[in-house]
């Protein structure tokens, strides 16, 4: 089969990969620190390099500069953080779904625009190549009224588009189809964990509550972004003389590791906590603490729960962070076996971790993969 281009963009890191669906990754790459003058590039097979690139256009171009001729391509794939509820399936991008995109950019201002400076520029290099979106929302149109559901006026929720989305969803897509082939285990908590951080409660197989909500700003602690506040915060702040814009960018860039240790990156909040910072300390405390207070609250709502699952960089690699978050929760059956957690850092398959009543589990995720597939089958379809 021809081979998918998959971009996936992060508010400030460009991961792409080239992958044929039937055999796997054909070329990889990451670009981190855009939006800075040395902007490191990592691809499959060359020595890392450094350049200057101002914002993601130039990172795009870097890319295609890397990679090279791009002939004979089936589909470019593109993560997409927001579809609403109108997109819940992968869609073929035109400019109906491209105005779509941004219209929902206020809800995802990290995200969406990114993932639009993509497809634009993939649409100028490639305008005969179709181009896919894959929303990281989709999966979660199965969570029930009960969860999706704020209580605000029901009109008001109508007119604004206001109820919970759920996000990192072609993520737990891939989690739940993996997990299901590893242990046979269709209900789940999921913990994704990564520079946006969320749990997921997954019922037969389907999405049935997610921490993420309206944005992916809720739930979680995160690299940048607070996770659950009292909602009287934000106005509490305004009428203190803040501007709207700045309690945004407070909540979404300033907050999270990043606002408690100085750093948004884990490996740099554990490294300094290691070295004694207290700060450092008591944010990866706090990060664990609310990760525990969902899986508590995930294990009352989904019956007979078959495994806890940990995925995404931090999921995958923090063993002492999944043990501080399953340290105490051995009277609801999470027990970690000390040995397996150590020894699980970026395992490439399933392993687990506990053998409790309810198993603890690493699944290294790979949403690359599944955006492939999806965008390949959107257009063969
Ligand atoms: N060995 C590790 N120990 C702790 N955290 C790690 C490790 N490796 C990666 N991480 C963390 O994972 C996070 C990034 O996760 P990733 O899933 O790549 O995020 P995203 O896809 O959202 O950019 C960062 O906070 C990074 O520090
Ligand atoms: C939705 C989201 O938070 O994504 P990421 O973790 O890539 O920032
Ligand atoms: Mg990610």
């Amino acid at each position: 089969m021809k081979p998918v281009l998959v971009i996936n963009s992060g508010s400030s890191s460009l991961k792409y990969q080239l992958i044929d669906v039937g055999s796997g990754v054909l070329a990889k790459g990451l670009i981190e620190e855009i939006g800075s003058d040395a902007a490191r590039l990592r691809h499959s097979g060359r020595e890392p390099d450094t350049r200057p690139a101002k914002d993601h256009d130039a990172a795009l171009a870097w890319m295609l500069q890397v990679l090279g001729g791009l002939d004979g391509l089936l589909a470019v794939g593109h993560r997409v953080v927001h579809g609403g509820t109108r997109y819940t399936a992968p869609t073929v991008i035109d400019a109906a779904v491209e105005a779509g995109i941004e219209e929902l950019s206020p809800l995802a201002p990290l995200h969406n625009p990114v993932n639009l400076a993509g497809i634009r520029a993939l649409r100028t290099q490639l305008p005969d190549v179709p181009q896919v979106a894959v929303f990281d929302t989709a999966f979660h149109a199965t969570i029930p009224a009960v969860a999706a559901t704020y209580a605000l006026p029901l009109d008001v929720a109508a007119e604004y588009g206001v109820r919970r989305y759920g996000f990192h969803g072609t993520s737990c897509q891939y989690v739940t189809r993996r997990t299901g082939e590893y242990l046979g285990a269709e209900n789940l908590i999921i913990c994704h964990l990564g520079n946006g951080a969320s749990a997921t409660a997954v019922s037969g197989g389907r999405s049935v509550d997610t921490s993420m909500g309206l944005s992916p700003l809720e739930g979680l602690v995160m690299g940048t972004r607070s996770g659950d506040l009292d909602p009287a915060l934000p106005f509490h702040l305004i009428r203190a003389g803040l501007d709207p814009a700045e309690v945004e960018t407070i909540l979404t860039s300033r907050s999270g590791l990043r606002g408690l240790a100085g750093a948004s990156d884990m490996r740099e909040v554990r490294a300094k906590a290691d070295a004694g910072d207290a700060a450092a300390r008591l944010a990866r405390e706090i990060y664990a603490y609310r990760i525990r207070k969902y899986v508590g609250a995930y294990l009352a709502v989904v019956p007979g729960v078959q495994a806890l699952v940990f995925t995404a960089g931090v999921g995958e690699n923090d063993a002492p962070l999944r043990a501080e978050v399953c340290g105490s929760l051995a009277h609801l059956g999470i027990e970690l076996d000390d040995d397996a957690n150590r020894a699980a850092v970026g395992p490439s398959e399933p392993v687990t971790i506990g053998s409790g009543a309810v198993p603890v589990v690493v699944v290294p995720t790979d949403e690359e993969s599944e955006i492939a597939a999806q965008a390949a089958a959107a257009v063969l379809s």
